[in-house]
């Protein structure tokens, strides 16, 4: 073994290349090596994504889990190509649906927003606020060249079965609200509607849920796993939640100060997590208790109890 390969980052790796499956022969949706992100600030040169290596499949959920402050974000943002070009510095190989990205940076324009959408993580700011619903999404429409932006009928068409496909009540009223006028689960369907405006094969969902009621979270989780199983999405999941990991993820690569540290199938980080960082997250994932039905407890149950998602989680993966 050589010095380079017991770095975390190194062991990550090769974790990781290990748990691609030999069950995908096709090319991935996404595929990202030594990704590297070096961010500029006035003071300091800060490393915020140090060579990690990872592949997204059509209909695979790949999760990126850590701590805040961990990287998460900066990778996502970096992939898409969203970050300020004067304060980061990227380098590694991302290729997006065969199309590679670090090659030709400019490529990126022919994939984002149509191969691959993004999902932002709070949507209350993600919209903007003197645009009705409609018009948010006929301009996400158009941009997608799914119907012309004069074509009134078709747009409004599209509009209506977006919504509907996302679940949304009465697709037309909503169409002329504002944003203030519909709930945060209510716009985080929205933002997912205006996603889906240009049927993209990847998502990438940064905290979608952090933002929303534990009671919602577990709907717009249900909701995204739905849009996959219909569509083959490939969806690259941001969270610090290993509840909401758990519920939604294939496999989950775990990251600490820019590098994973730890990479497997779902099943294997919950129940074998080799790290006490993994072991930390995972103890901060409230579990089921004992339900005491004595009179003095009524009412109270071991650890908390609160989150639908949750108590799905162990319904799913347990
Ligand atoms: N604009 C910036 N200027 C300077 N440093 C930054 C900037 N954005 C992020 N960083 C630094 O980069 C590192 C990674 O941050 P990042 O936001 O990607 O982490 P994260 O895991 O997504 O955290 P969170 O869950 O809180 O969003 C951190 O050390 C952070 O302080």
């Amino acid at each position: 073994m050589t010095a380079s390969s017991e770095t975390p980052a190194a062991k990550a790796t090769a974790q990781a290349e290990a748990t691609e499956q030999p069950k995908f022969t096709e090319q991935p949706l996404l595929e990202v090596r030594d990704f590297q992100v070096e961010l500029i600030t006035d003071t300091a040169i800060i490393r915020a994504v140090d060579a990690v290596s990872f592949s997204i499949h059509r209909g695979e959920t790949v999760t990126i889990i850590g701590e805040s402050g961990s990287g998460k974000s900066t990778t996502a943002m970096g992939i898409l190509r969203l970050l300020p070009e004067d304060l980061a510095v990227l380098s590694g190989t991302v290729v997006i649906d065969g199309v590679d990205i670090s090659a030709d940076p400019k490529a990126i324009n022919k994939v984002r927003g149509k191969t691959l959408a993004l999902i932002p993580q709070d949507p209350m700011t993600a919209l903007s606020p003197v645009h009705s619903i409609g018009s948010q999404l006929f301009e996400a429409i158009s941009i997608a060249g799914a119907a012309s932006a004069k074509d009134k009928a078709a747009l409004q068409a599209r509009a209506v079965r977006l919504l509907e496909q996302v679940h949304i009540p009465t697709p037309e009223k909503q169409l002329k609200k504002y944003p203030h006028q519909l709930s945060g689960g209510m716009l985080q369907r929205v933002l997912i509607a205006i996603a889906l405006a240009s049927e993209p094969q990847l998502l990438v969902a940064d905290e979608p849920t952090s933002a929303l009621d534990v009671t919602v979270q577990a709907g717009i989780l249900d909701l995204l796993l739905e849009l996959q199983e219909q569509r083959g999405i490939g969806i690259l999941m941001i969270t610090h939640d290993l509840g909401v990991a758990r519920l939604i993820s294939d496999r989950i690569h775990v990251m600490k100060d820019g590098a994973f540290v730890e990479s497997g199938e779902v099943q294997q980080i919950v129940d074998h997590p080799a790290t006490e960082y993994t072991q930390t997250l995972l103890a901060a994932v409230p579990v089921l208790g004992e339900w005491d039905e004595t009179p003095a407890a009524t009412g109270r149950r071991s650890a908390a109890t609160t989150s639908p998602a949750l108590t799905q989680t162990g319904a799913r993966n347990d």
